[in-house]
């Protein structure tokens, strides 16, 4: 029996996080990278997490941010993981005091079998689409076959998913959890109840008929 974990990402709001926690989500996710439509400071993030339950992941996302940065938001925020989404090497990951994952932006090429020994004090790989574009919550997806069987880690998988999708994605990668953002949003920065209820339910549904989660 298995159930996917799930993290709603990119909370900008109260009543968002609410609408996760209240669809069941395990995990939120904090923006702390200003030029996101979905970027939050400390102040706002804590304000959002000092209302929330026990037992929901708060987990702060950087890009290439200073340490001073990330110390500055530790300081401030009741987060209990980081993920970090930029172009950050394992050392600089690792130095925190708190479990972190990798994301990884996946493209023809990419060594994730490498990633995973280049980051093994990582609890866990994220993957999510490459873009030349944007560093994440692209909305894009990537090609799940790039993912090579046999990984050792955790993989949270990432990137375009949304509602239509994710029970697709689910097949092929058999993840550890899902993660989403724009799929879930009514519009950028601001969430769907009703599309995190309905990405939820696909995801229930999924461990329902094919891990026997109940
Ligand atoms: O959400 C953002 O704006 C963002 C900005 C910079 C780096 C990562 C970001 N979000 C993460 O991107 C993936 C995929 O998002 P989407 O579902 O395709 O919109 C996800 O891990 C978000 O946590």
């Amino acid at each position: 029996m298995k159930r996917t974990r799930v993290k709603i990402c990119g909370i900008t709001r109260r009543e968002d996080a609410w609408a996760a926690i209240d669809a069941g989500a395990d995990a939120l996710g904090f923006v702390f990278y200003a030029p996101s439509p979905r970027a939050v400071d400390a102040a706002q993030a804590q304000a959002i997490m000092k209302t929330l339950p026990p037992y929901v992941g708060k987990v702060g996302l950087f890009v290439n941010a200073s340490v001073a940065e990330v110390r500055q938001v530790l300081e401030t925020t009741a987060l209990d993981c980081l993920q970090f989404h930029g172009d950050e090497p394992a050392d600089y990951c690792g130095q925190f005091n708190l479990p972190y994952y990798k994301a990884i932006r996946v493209k023809p090429g990419v060594n994730l079998i490498q990633c995973e020994l280049d980051f093994a004090s990582a609890s866990a790989l994220l993957l999510d689409a490459f873009s030349e574009k944007a560093v994440g919550g692209t909305g894009l997806a990537f090609d799940w076959t790039l993912i090579p069987q046999g990984m050792q880690k955790p993989l949270i998988l990432a990137g375009g998913l949304n509602p239509d999708n994710v029970a697709q994605a689910m097949q092929q990668v058999r993840p550890y959890a899902v993660d989403v953002s724009g799929g879930v949003e009514a519009q950028k920065g601001i969430k769907s109840p009703e599309r995190i209820a309905a990405f939820m339910q696909q995801v229930m549904q999924f461990d329902a008929v094919h891990n026997g989660a109940v």
